[in-house]
């Protein structure tokens, strides 16, 4: 039975003809985030229980891979999640199908003003808000100082000086850099480093295989030919961590999300910079993730307060303490706490010039080619200048009539 009063957040309540102050109902939400982050994100979602005895909050995480189809199947079938963690890039995507709640006049937008300008454009799609934000990111480059110190090599601030100390690293029987080959995100450093793009959506353009798309891949290629970078095409993420958090690696690009796991194995001796620039100028994509709610959720009252309470100021600011995850309200950057914290500080200002990407239905479905192309060059079996004109194939047959 469904009995939900709305309460405001200054503890007001608009009558919606139940038990005064009584919100019930059951909250399902699927998370994406790591092992590390579950823990917190869990905890935080549990204890909104706590706040309305009546609601039961079924917290369930389902891992980063697959996720995107996985709430598209089971929107399809009407028997998706009340609420799901949905990625910057999924959001025009799930709306366009019709698979979000519009939020604009409900309880779960809060405050909205509050929310940085990066994070909320990811949110709105054909006029309307589909989604409220949760944490926002972009790409670094972390790095073990005491290996860097070591070999006596400088944090690079570009792709040659890796490639330059390379000689140093070696003789302490150390790989310098980790880069990604089995997720195409990674690829984006390199991308608009060289001052390219995937596209250039306001000219309805594909981008990816002009000169500058070449030359990332060229980049990429002679980076780890160069014996300064290593890769894989699959399981990426743990050689990554395994490597760097055990001194094989001194440095890999990694986000926010990885910063609890890199801080646990390497304590002070983690550093974070800028990722380093390319032949033309430093670039790192911005990402990030938002709450959505599932259009036919049956306790929609429910959802709405579930969503205001895991993205309002006080919980953003819990998850950046125990995370050092991004906040995406401009209030919780002034809290003395979050201030201080060293990692906000540096991926805050990298946040602010990272690049945007459009938030168009196709953006998501622009990186599977992008990982195919990547692999298919890592492999051998294509040219840097071979993988960059698949994909521009690739998305051409995705966006029709774009040049
Ligand atoms: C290929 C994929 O391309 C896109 O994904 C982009 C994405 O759009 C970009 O924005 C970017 O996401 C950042 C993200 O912003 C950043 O925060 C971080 O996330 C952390 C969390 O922070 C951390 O908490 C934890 O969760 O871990 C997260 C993961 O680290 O890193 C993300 C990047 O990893 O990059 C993604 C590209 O990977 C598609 O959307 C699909 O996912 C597609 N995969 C499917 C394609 C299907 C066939 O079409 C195939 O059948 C299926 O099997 C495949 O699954």
């Amino acid at each position: 039975a469904l009995a939900a009063t709305a309460c405001g957040s200054d503890g007001d309540s608009e009558d919606t003809g139940a038990a005064d102050g009584e919100l019930s109902g059951t909250v399902t939400y699927w998370d994406t985030s790591n092992e590390t982050e579950a823990a917190v994100f869990e905890a935080v979602a549990k204890d909104f229980e706590d706040r309305h005895p009546g609601v039961t909050v079924d917290y369930v995480n389902i891992g980063f891979d697959d996720a995107q189809n996985r709430f598209k199947n089971a929107a399809g079938a009407n028997d998706a999640p009340d609420v799901m963690r949905t990625e910057v890039a999924w959001v025009a995507d799930f709306a366009s199908l019709g698979y979000l709640y519009p939020l604009d006049d409900t309880a779960a937008l809060d405050d909205r003003d509050d929310f940085l300008d990066e994070a909320w454009a990811s949110t709105q799609y054909d006029g309307q808000t589909w989604a409220v934000p949760q944490v926002t990111d972009t790409l670094a480059l972390f790095y073990n100082r005491a290996l860097l110190d070591e070999s006596g090599v400088e944090v690079p601030t570009s792709l040659a000086e890796i490639e330059e100390s390379a000689g140093a690293f070696e003789e302490n029987g150390v790989t310098p850099l980790y880069v990604r080959g089995d997720d195409p995100y990674w690829f984006l450093p390199f991308l608009y480093g060289e001052g390219g793009d995937l596209v250039d959506a306001e000219a309805q353009e594909v981008t990816i295989d002009n000169e500058a798309g070449v030359a990332a891949f060229e980049r990429m290629r002679g980076l780890i030919d160069s014996g300064a970078a290593i890769t894989d095409t699959s399981d990426g993420w743990e050689n990554m961590m395994a490597g760097f958090s055990g001194g094989d690696i001194a440095m890999m690009v990694n986000g926010p999300w990885a910063i609890a796991d890199a801080t646990a194995a390497l304590g002070e001796d983690l550093g974070v910079a800028p990722v380093p620039a390319g032949g033309r100028q430093q670039g790192s994509p911005l990402g990030g993730w938002n709450y959505g709610v599932y259009a036919g959720t049956p306790d929609a009252d429910a959802s709405f307060e579930f969503v205001k309470y895991m993205a309002s100021a006080e919980t953003q600011q819990r998850i950046t303490e125990e995370l050092s995850l991004l906040p995406t309200r401009a209030s919780v950057y002034e809290v003395p706490a979050v201030q201080d914290n060293p990692m906000v500080q540096f991926f805050k200002p990298a946040v602010d010039v990272a690049h945007e990407r459009p938030w168009i239905p196709e953006a998501q479905s622009l990186f599977e080619p992008l990982r195919i192309s990547i692999e298919a060059m890592l492999t051998g079996s294509a040219s840097p200048e071979q993988a960059a004109g698949d994909t521009g194939d690739a998305y051409r047959d995705l966006l029709e009539d774009w040049s």
